[in-house]
């Protein structure tokens, strides 16, 4: 379960440059909902997800994770219980080691143990089954160097060594916007299978308006800082793509870019 209780968070306070950046968030996910976060550029969505791994500090409210304070996580604590994939295909694997060796390094984090990227015939068959879900016959590769795969290869990668530990919460940040649309079509598919397998608690963030309502149980819209829209799962169900851009036309002066109008 996450608990976001009324976090805020200002840039360059009392400055010409000063930015709101979160005002009053709350929010609340019980085990296994996936919300899908929605809204304009300046958002705040990935301060918001920043908050949540405490990557960033908040001025204040508190943020909790099955009753613990991400505030006062240790880092490799927070590792442990937090899984993310970034937008960017390469930010997530390790070029130089093979795709086993990653998986490897996946399984100790969050852990005090080193590098730990010995692999044991057992965990050879753990990672070959999992990787069969990938579709991408990586699990006839499990010794080829992470940097020879394409992108959407090392972000399914990504994907998988987020999520198969069974992170308590797993961030998702625009994980599918650098891909081709295939292959963002392929991860989302994917998501989709490999958080439903899991049940994970899943928070993601997203340009895409249709991939914002194919995932997930909830969804909320964010402006200016706030969420100024929630649906619950019947609502989300009912909500069409056209739905969701009416409700950014009524946002008074929120610009709907590019990105957003191709959802
Ligand atoms: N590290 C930072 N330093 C200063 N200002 C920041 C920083 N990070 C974010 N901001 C500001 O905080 C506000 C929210 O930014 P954020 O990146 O969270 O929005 P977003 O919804 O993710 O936008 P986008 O969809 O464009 O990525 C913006 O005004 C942004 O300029």
């Amino acid at each position: 379960m996450l608990e976001i209780t009324d976090i805020r968070k200002t840039f360059f306070p009392g400055t010409v440059n000063e930015r709101i950046a979160l005002d009053s968030v709350s929010l609340t996910l019980h085990d296994g909902d996936f919300v899908t976060v929605i809204g304009s550029n300046g958002a705040g969505k990935s301060t918001l997800l920043n908050a949540v791994s405490g990557k960033l500090a908040v001025d204040s409210g508190d943020i909790r994770i099955d009753e613990r304070s991400v505030r006062r996580m240790k880092d490799y604590a927070r590792a442990r219980y937090i899984g993310r994939v970034f937008q960017d295909p390469m930010a997530g694997t390790a070029p130089e080691l093979t795709i086993e060796q990653n998986l490897a390094l996946a399984l100790t984090r969050g852990t005090t143990r080193g590098l730990g990227i010995g692999v044991s015939k057992r965990r050879r068959v753990l990672f070959r089954e999992e990787l069969v879900k990938l579709e991408l016959g990586l699990e006839d590769r499990l010794k080829a160097r992470v940097g020879l795969l394409s992108g959407g290869q090392r972000q399914a990668l990504s994907l998988l060594m987020a999520s198969f530990t069974q992170p308590d919460i797993l961030l998702l940040d625009e994980h599918t916007a650098a891909l081709d649309p295939q292959r963002a079509q392929h991860v989302t598919e994917l998501t989709k299978s490999i958080v439903g397998e899991f049940g994970l608690t899943t928070l993601m963030v997203t340009h895409n308006m249709a991939q914002a309502l194919q995932l997930g149980n909830r969804l909320i819209m964010m402006h200016e800082g706030r969420i100024i829209l929630e649906l619950d799962e019947a609502q989300k169900r009912d909500a069409s793509v056209e739905d969701l851009l009416e409700e950014f036309r009524k946002i008074k002066g929120a610009v709907v870019d590019d990105r957003t109008m191709l959802g």
